[in-house]
């Protein structure tokens, strides 16, 4: 099977700063993994690398089958759907929901300045019934609740059939029910043999939808540990992320969780 991420010694340097240091990592076709880590431990600027919007300062990037820095990544982006904060916050307020999603299509905001066939406006309806939010098509995007923005984004994100899809924090925001709905529409997609690649950032354990196979530790820029979910998600391996002590849960509906240590088992 084809590697997707084909990461080896990825490092990324702001002046004496390290923000990834040496990360190797693959990702393939059929898997889903969560990457986690405590603020400031370079999730983000992993996910640049990921979604090709930046390159490393040193280290080999592959990315389905092609390499940062040999290749127009303007060819490459399309490939790859992406959600984030930052992403979001250029959604103009006063797209229709339906033309938000229709228009990545394209990879433009905007849908006036394209035509679209009929199969493209099936394909977005498709999505956002998905997603659970086609009540909502009609709507502007600056009148949804945070987790109603959240699923638009990841239907415009699936709009162009990517090999990668890289969620961002998607939960950030959420209520409790808001997350726990996200959670069950992302275990939904998990689980589709069809859905591409995942990747899912988060700072909670709480947050790893069921159907997911794998995750990345990373603290200071570093990977402390990657692979299976089950082998990598140990309280030694998550306390030495966090820098504190855990006790980890990971109940039979396959749900994680975790808090401190208050005392000595
Ligand atoms: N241009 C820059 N120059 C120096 N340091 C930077 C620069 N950009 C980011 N950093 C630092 O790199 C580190 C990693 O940032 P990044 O946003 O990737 O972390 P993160 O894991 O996504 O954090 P969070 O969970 O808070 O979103 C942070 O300490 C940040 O302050």
């Amino acid at each position: 099977m084809a590697a997707v991420i084909d990461f080896h010694d990825v490092s990324v340097r702001r002046g004496q700063a390290h923000l990834l240091d040496r990360v190797s990592w693959t990702v393939e076709e059929d898997e889903r993994w969560v990457v986690l880590g405590p603020n400031g431990a370079g999730k983000t600027t992993l996910m640049q690398v990921a979604a090709a919007q930046l390159h490393p300062t040193s280290g080999h990037a592959g990315l389905l089958e092609e390499t940062l820095g040999r290749v127009d990544v303007f060819e490459l982006r399309p490939r790859i759907g992406v959600t984030s904060a930052a992403i979001a916050e250029r959604f103009p307020r006063d797209e229709r929901v339906h033309d938000l999603v229709v228009s990545a299509s394209y990879g433009i905001l905007g849908r006036w300045r394209e035509q679209y066939d009929a199969l493209d406006h099936e394909r977005a309806t498709g999505l956002l019934r998905e997603l659970g939010v086609l009540h909502l098509a009609d709507r502007t995007f600056g009148t949804l609740s945070e987790g109603e923005r959240k699923r638009v984004q990841i239907a415009r994100a699936l709009m162009s059939d990517p090999e990668l899809l890289i969620l961002d924090e998607p939960a950030a925001g959420l209520d409790l029910g808001g997350r726990e709905d996200l959670v069950s529409t992302l275990s939904v997609l998990a689980h589709d043999p069809d859905s591409p690649a995942t990747v899912l950032v988060s700072h909670h354990l709480e947050e790893i939808p069921p159907g997911f196979t794998h995750a990345l530790l990373l603290r200071d820029g570093k990977v402390v540990e990657a692979g299976l979910l089950t082998d990598v998600l140990t309280e030694v391996n998550l306390a030495a992320t966090f820098g504190l002590p855990l006790v980890v849960t990971h109940t039979d509906d396959d749900r994680w969780s975790a808090r401190r240590r208050t005392r000595a088992r």
